[in-house]
């Protein structure tokens, strides 16, 4: 035999051994090796990936299959090899708490390079360095000064309203309520946070390339998460070599270029006597930058890549989650003509001269205008996909289970918004449900504290109150002025099948759309 073969037999013999030997140490001294849980899943990361990438022939399947774990082993399941997932509302406080330097609560590491953003604070894993991160751009998404830039969202609302009046009022024309939201959410972000909107409310039939490319980084979000190479490439190939093998990614590229080059302008500034964020930020031109860098970060969390990162990030991320939460909300409106009736009144109250849009804080204080949003986010669910935190000091008890400390521990808002203790009939939408200062189970806590579509402690959204101005302006102008009808769209093109990060309907499904008729 020669040398090589005898080589490569020995490296087989070893990677035998050593996958041998890391399934014993996982089943049986693992810290986490005495919870419940199926014996695969415990043994190798593959059951995961089986679930998330090609059961059902397009993946998406692990929540549900957590979800059979629960029905067979009980409410804390090992669902991987170093993963716990819990089904039990009373514990979601001490899972997703606030942060504290006594109290450092972790993300897990190998989560860090899923999006190519791995130093924007949604992928920090460290406590510590998540906290200061965030403090920097905190003020920036306060209601106070989300209320000052109100004027800014409606006349991109408007901008919409007015296609829909002229582009597709009366004219039997199919409008894709998906994408011109999702345009609508895009411009949104952009024009608030870096003062140069992505002017995809302009594009034609509301097809805009940037949008629809987000939309489909999702559909292989797990397989970036598994296999972390691909990102990689992505990242260390050029540009235009990128756009050339993936064209259809050549609109984030673009984007990419394009807050690259505001950071670039903004840190070549810097060297200038004039330029003074601390003097800027809190105005009404500030923009995310403006505040970064006003802030007590030190210099090197200042660099040209945190600061991309983040500004992608955040464009990202404000797209989907309110995009679909403002879909879900029209759609079940025009599915149940007793819900589209009593907003329409309560609209038409609140709203007598249609071409006004009111300010957030009336807005906010319309009782069926807030039931009907909180119900659209409870089965909008945010993003299905649980987030394990990690209390690396401390160890946490659950009942009689005495969780490690450093172990990853996930919950999730699908299964808290379908318990049926808290939402009776919990596939129903009915907004009902939340009128009269409604209560949770207990009857004393206020049934919101479960309504966990933003996550909780202390990585909430960051956005939150960004989003629902979004959500009350939009959804309150769109539907005081106009009137939809639903084409060849029923509840299967909303209801969650398919868990791809986001709530996703069923393969192939082609959105909701609608008639318009005035
Ligand atoms: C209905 C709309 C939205 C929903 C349901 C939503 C949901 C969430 C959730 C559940 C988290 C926590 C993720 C985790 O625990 O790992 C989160 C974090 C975050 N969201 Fe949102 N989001 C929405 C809108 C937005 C918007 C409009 C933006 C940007 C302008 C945004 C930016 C972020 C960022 C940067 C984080 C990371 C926060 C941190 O780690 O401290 N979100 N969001």
């Amino acid at each position: 035999m020669s040398i090589a073969v005898v080589s490569i037999v020995a490296l087989l013999l070893l990677a035998i051994l050593y996958s041998f030997g890391l399934v014993v140490h996982r089943l049986y001294f693992s810290p986490i090796a005495k919870f419940p849980g199926p014996k695969l899943a415990a043994a190798t990361h593959w059951y995961q990936k089986y679930f998330d990438l090609v059961a059902k022939r397009h993946g998406g399947q692990f929540l549900w299959e957590i979800k059979r774990m629960h029905e067979t082993y009980g409410p804390i399941v090992r669902i991987t090899p170093d993963e716990l997932h819990v089904d039990d509302p009373d514990f979601w406080p001490e899972v997703y708490c606030n942060n504290s330097a006594a109290r450092p609560i972790d993300k897990q590491e190998k989560l860090r390079y899923r999006f190519g953003v791995p130093d924007a604070i949604f992928s920090t894993p460290g406590g510590e360095q998540h906290r200061v991160r965030r403090q920097a751009m905190a003020g920036f998404f306060s209601r106070q000064r989300l209320r000052e830039s109100q004027d800014r969202v409606n006349h991109l609302v408007d901008r919409v309203s007015r296609r829909i009046s002229t582009e597709y009022a009366g004219q039997n024309r199919i409008l894709d309520l998906g994408d011109m939201f999702s345009c609508l959410a895009v411009d949104i972000v952009t024009e608030l946070c870096f003062r140069r909107y992505t002017n995809c409310t302009e594009a034609p039939n509301f097809k805009a390339p940037l949008v629809g490319v987000t939309a489909n980084t999702l559909w292989i979000s797990h397989w970036n998460s598994h296999f972390r190479f691909l990102n990689a490439w992505i990242e260390w190939l050029p540009n235009n070599v990128v756009s050339t093998i993936l064209p259809l990614i050549k609109p984030v590229l673009d984007l990419r270029t394009s807050i690259n080059q505001q950071v670039s302008e903004i840190l070549s500034d810097m060297n200038k006597s004039s330029f003074s964020p601390k003097e800027t930020k809190g105005t009404h031109n500030a923009t995310i930058f403006d505040d970064i860098l006003a802030s007590n970060l030190p210099t090197h969390e200042l660099s040209f890549d945190r600061l991309t990162q983040e500004a992608f990030a955040l464009t990202s991320a404000g797209m989907e989650t309110v995009k679909s939460t403002m879909v879900l909300g029209i759609f079940y409106t025009l599915e149940q003509p007793a819900i589209y009736n009593r907003l329409s009144a309560e609209l038409t109250e609140a709203m007598p001269d249609p071409t006004k849009i009111p300010n957030w804080l009336e807005l906010e204080r319309l009782p069926y205008l807030n039931a009907f949003i909180n119900e659209s986010l409870r089965l909008g669910y945010g993003s299905v996909q649980r987030s394990p935190r990690i209390n690396r000091l401390h160890a946490l008890q659950y009942k009689d289970w005495v969780i490690p400390p450093g172990t990853s521990v996930g919950m999730d808002s699908y299964h808290m918004h379908t318990n049926p203790h808290i939402f009776p009939d919990p596939f129903a939408f009915r907004p009902e449900r939340w009128l009269n200062d409604a209560k949770g189970p207990d009857g004393r806590q206020p049934l919101t504290n479960y309504l966990t579509t933003f996550g909780a402690g202390s990585r909430i959204c960051i956005a939150m109150h960004l989003a629902y101005m979004e959500l009350f302006v939009t959804l309150a102008t769109v539907l005081r002025r106009h009137k939809f009808h639903l084409h060849e769209t029923d509840r299967s093109d909303v209801e969650f099948a398919l868990e791809m990060l986001a709530p996703m309907p069923y393969w192939g499904s082609r959105g909701v759309r609608v008639k318009v008729e005035h």
